[in-house]
């Protein structure tokens, strides 16, 4: 509604009542009229922004179009032509989605956001790090939230993020459909490409059609083909309490607690044991448009105390609503506000939950939950579909730590590179793992070790990790990424099977080793043109000569090169199977007359290809004499020149390197460790099991070699991976994020709160 004599121009009124617009509905509520006003269509989402900007001449606006300009004129929106081709789905409108729409809104993508709620009314509140800070003061955040960071604490509510991100998102002409919830994706048909099955069915959001699906649902929808990790740490049970902010004089003289954590503060937290049987790890306490406090409590007291009725060992079970007494949390949450402020917060009277509830929570932090991957193409009916996650389905946060809206902002930006290097034409392998390169360092990044110049932030992940490598993942490790060309070897391989069956010596199982004796292959010409074999006189055991004849016959008949040469096929150890791939998917493609791959088969050759290529020069780097001296890959690899790694033998006898290597030196990523002549071959011993390590199972991280398999957290014995891992060098031991913080914790004292 428009605010009366805020102006005497109804469209600055608008405008105004737009940007003071204090919940969601009054937003889109404001900026429809707004539009309306200045016949402007939000739905011409290109021309959208500027068009606002010229109709509304009006000088408050002025700052925010001046931040957005200096925002949009970043040379790697080209100018919002990046991604002027694309069309994105965003799943939930969190802060996380939120951000990613914007960004990919300046490259140019058309972008629609869906939510299935209809108000913000999150009133947790998010501790912020300084770039995240200096992010929202460029996209104008204290115009539309006057106290953003005004505190001697940095952190917003949940609620307030949302607006403001809302308002940008609007700005630049991001479609914003609240209350309409995502069922799932609909693959192409006809002409029609991907879409969403949305509820209800009706909206408008079910007929847009996207290149680029962006999943932030916070957690709770997993899109097909993404594989989600759990880490179990220690039991953690964490409470959030809001309680009403009066905004009177005396509110505003408790102090805030960024962080209070038991190691830290032995006296405060004995006394609220035994005065009045709270008994937490740590507590943090924010003032914002609530007082919100969260805290980890110890599973005793809370038994104690009845807030847990009955004790169980699953964790699940322990936490279910039935086992919980939400009068007794209430009283415990309460009583954890008081005495941590010293009774000096007067009136505590809990805010309410978008149901009307007193707003406190109790959740369970003892699993937390993380892709493996960040990032995935499908491809269906010639169409491609780049889906992503950010936010909490990429990496859920602990949220005593601070550090959920900080990742998942890096996590939005990262995303939006990758967007745009798919909106120039990148190959899908090459974006994924360059996307997957910059997903293994997100768990490690902290304040301290990301770049301190914010204002050369931007969506180059370079900007932002000192001494990135974007390219710590080879594509060849993202391939099961590409969904359909793994189904692809699964129907070359049944390809194969039909068409060489019932031939005498020949039976294929695989793509690799079926192929040595030269049989199949020569069945396999015999079968489409009988005229140019004479199978009576093959000899099954005369592997040369048959692979020499079929290979021939191949490269004379249909111009096909061969693989490898025919005495290789005896002498290797292993056939190599990606090889195996791309001769036997031309051959298929020149016999049934398929010869210029098209449509699905493109994304399929294409990963084939740059695998074996790429393949090929790994093997080469890691495996070097020994790979050379036993199996059958191309000799025509690049040479290896990097200095060699040597591995310690074990952690007792591991010397500690000078630090704690959860530094910003952590950051940059292990190179691919070469191998020298004098240990190809493989008889070291591994890192963790003392035990044979031979080249082609071997892992590195930190300098140290090991089994893949023995690569695990030393508290919890979880699977570690690149990036996803801390390691504490003192100790020369490794550890999970849950565990190394942990870890970090009990040992760093003196440092009291400074990650929360
Ligand atoms: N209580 C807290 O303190 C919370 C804190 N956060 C913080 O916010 C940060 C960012 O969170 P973010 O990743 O953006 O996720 P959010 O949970 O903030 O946002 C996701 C949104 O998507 C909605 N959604 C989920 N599934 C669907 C669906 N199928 N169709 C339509 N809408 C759907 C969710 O609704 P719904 O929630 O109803 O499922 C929610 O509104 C976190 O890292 C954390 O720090 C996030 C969540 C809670």
């Amino acid at each position: 509604m428009v605010k009366e004599a805020d102006s005497v121009n109804p469209s600055h009124a608008l405008f105004d009542s737009f940007v003071q617009a204090q919940t969601c509905k009054e937003t889109q509520q404001n900026f429809i009229e707004l539009c309306r006003h200045l016949k402007v269509e939000p739905r011409d989402y290109k021309h959208f922004y500027s068009k606002l900007k010229d109709r509304l001449n009006y000088w408050k606006a002025k700052d925010l179009w001046q931040k957005i300009d200096k925002r949009a004129a970043h040379p790697d929106y080209e100018q919002g032509q990046a991604c002027h081709q694309n069309k994105c789905l965003v799943l939930g409108a969190g802060p996380c989605g939120l951000r990613t729409a914007i960004e990919l809104a300046l490259l140019g993508t058309q972008v629609a956001v869906l939510d299935k709620r209809v108000s913000f009314s999150r009133n947790n509140v998010l501790h912020l790090w300084p770039y995240t800070i200096r992010d929202l003061l460029n996209l104008g955040a204290k115009k539309f939230y006057g106290r953003f960071c005004s505190g001697s604490i940095h952190h917003i509510s949940i609620r307030q993020l949302q607006l403001i991100l809302l308002k940008v998102a609007l700005i630049l002409g991001v479609e914003v459909h609240t209350g309409v919830t995502f069922e799932g994706l609909l693959e192409p048909s006809g002409s029609t490409g991907w879409r969403a099955q949305v509820s209800p069915g009706s909206h408008r959001a079910a007929a847009f059609e996207f290149d680029v699906f962006i999943s932030a649902g916070g957690g709770r929808y997993v899109p097909d083909g993404f594989k989600i990790k759990e880490l179990r740490g220690k039991l953690a049970i964490g409470i959030t309490a809001n309680f009403v902010n009066r905004r009177t004089k005396q509110e505003a003289q408790v102090q805030e607690i960024s962080g209070v954590a038991r190691i830290y503060n032995q006296k405060f937290f004995q006394a609220l044991h035994s005065e009045i049987g709270v008994d937490l790890e740590n507590i943090v306490y924010y003032k914002d448009d609530t007082h919100y406090f969260v805290m980890t409590a110890k599973k005793g007291s809370l038994l104690k105390k009845g807030v847990i009725k009955q004790d169980f060992p699953d964790v699940n079970q322990l936490l279910a609503p039935a086992n919980v007494n939400q009068k007794a949390l209430e009283e415990y949450a309460y009583d954890a506000a008081d005495f941590s402020t010293d009774h000096m917060l007067p009136d505590l009277e809990f805010a309410r939950d978008h149901a009307g509830r007193p707003d406190v929570a109790m959740f369970d932090f003892t699993c937390m939950h993380r892709a493996e991957n960040a990032s995935l193409v499908k491809e269906r009916k010639g169409k491609r579909l780049l889906i992503a996650l950010v936010g909490d389905s990429l990496v859920e946060p602990f949220w005593p730590l601070g550090t959920g809206i900080a990742r998942g902002f890096l996590a939005a930006f990262d995303t939006a590179w990758m967007v745009r290097n798919w909106g120039k034409g990148g190959l899908p392998l090459e974006l994924l793992a360059e996307r997957e390169s910059m997903y293994q360092l997100l768990s490690q990044t902290t304040p301290e070790n990301i770049s301190k110049n914010y204002a050369s932030y931007s969506i180059n992940p370079s900007t932002r990790y000192p001494n990135i490598s974007m390219s710590s993942i080879k594509p060849t490790q993202v391939k099961h990424t590409v969904l359909d060309s793994l189904r692809r070897l699964e129907d070359l391989l049944s390809w194969c099977q039909k068409n060489t069956a019932g031939y005498k010596h020949v039976k294929v199982k695989d793509l690799s080793e079926s192929w040595r004796s030269g049989m199949a292959l020569c069945a396999l010409i015999h079968n489409f043109r009988p005229e140019l074999i004479n199978l009576s006189s093959l000899d099954e055991y005369n592997i040369t000569r048959n692979n020499k004849l079929a290979f021939d016959l191949m490269e004379r008949e249909f111009g096909i090169t061969p693989v490898m040469r025919a005495s290789e096929m005896i002498t290797c150890e292993k056939i190599d199977q990606l090889s195996m791939v791309v001769y036997l998917t031309q051959i298929r493609n020149a016999l049934t007359e398929k010869d210029t791959p098209a449509g699905n088969e493109g994304l399929f050759l294409e990963a084939c290809i740059t695998l074996k290529s790429i393949f090929n020069n790994i093997c080469f780097h890691l495996f070097a004499s020994h790979y050379f001296r036993s199996s059958c890959l191309p000799q025509s690899a690049p040479t290896a020149s990097h200095p060699t790694t040597r591995p310690s033998r074990c952690p007792e006898t591991a010397r500690p390197p000078p630090s704690s290597t959860r530094s910003s030196a952590t950051l940059s990523k292990d190179p691919v460790v070469p191998v020298s002549s004098s240990e190809v071959g493989g008889s070291e011993l591994c890192y963790f099991c003392n035990k044979h390590l031979y080249v082609l199972e071997r892992g590195s991280a930190e300098g140290k070699f090991f089994h893949r398999s023995c690569f695990n957290c030393y508290q919890c014995g979880s699977t570690l991976r690149q990036g996803g891992y801390a390691f504490l060098s003192d100790m020369g031991r490794f550890y999970c994020e849950l565990h190394s913080a942990a870890e970090e914790e009990e040992r760093d004292e003196g440092h009291i709160g400074s990650q929360v």
